[in-house]
């Protein structure tokens, strides 16, 4: 069974990897695919738009069984602005499981920078002095002292997407 995804990400491949890489029989290829939505999601539905488009643009250009979309954004909630991630699973008939990760506040300094129109990973390569933080610690990793990581949190959501589509493999 071949997964495509929608990424080169190593953050978000690793995720689906550890996630599905259990089983011998799947083969993975990625795709860098443009999500269709703008390069810093502002709502979860512009976020949830980017992985549905990643998934099904991945699953067209690789022509495998499933395809996999992983987008980060932000949401404004209780006038907090959070980070978040949703991940999209499409299958050849076009069936579509979607699954949100974790969210977490971002701190009013981050905020202030995407308000101007930045986009997050920069912004969080000079907030921690490092280096492509984007593919592997993440945000979620920085502000949570590395307790989660941006490969783990995705996995969770790889989880989420697999689990439902097995709820309804077997219930139909
Ligand atoms: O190559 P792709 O798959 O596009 O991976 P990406 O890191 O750009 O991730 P997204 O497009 O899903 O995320 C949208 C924007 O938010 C940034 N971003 C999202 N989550 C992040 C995180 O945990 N840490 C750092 N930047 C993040 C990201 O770099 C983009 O600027
Ligand atoms: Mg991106």
């Amino acid at each position: 069974m071949k997964v495509c995804i929608g990424t080169n990400n190593q953050a978000k491949v690793k995720a689906v990897q550890n996630s599905l890489g259990k089983d011998k029989n799947i083969e993975f290829a990625t795709f860098n695919v443009s999500s269709g939505v703008s390069d810093q999601p502002f709502s979860d539905e512009e976020t949830i738009k980017g992985a549905i488009n990643r998934a099904m643009t991945a699953l067209q250009e690789g022509k495998g069984e499933i395809g996999i979309g992983l987008e980060g954004g932000v949401q404004r909630t209780n006038n907090i602005l959070f980070l978040t991630n949703w991940g999209a699973l499409v299958l050849k008939d076009g069936t579509t499981f979607i699954a949100s990760g974790a969210r977490i506040p971002l701190p009013n300094e981050i905020e202030i920078e995407l308000l101007a129109g930045r986009e997050l990973g920069p912004v969080m390569d000079e907030y921690a002095h490092k280096e492509n933080v984007r593919s592997y610690e993440g945000a979620i990793g920085i502000f949570t002292s590395g307790r989660i990581n941006r490969t783990s949190m995705f996995e969770h959501v790889v989880e989420l997407l697999v689990g439902q589509m097995k709820f309804q493999q077997h219930n139909e």
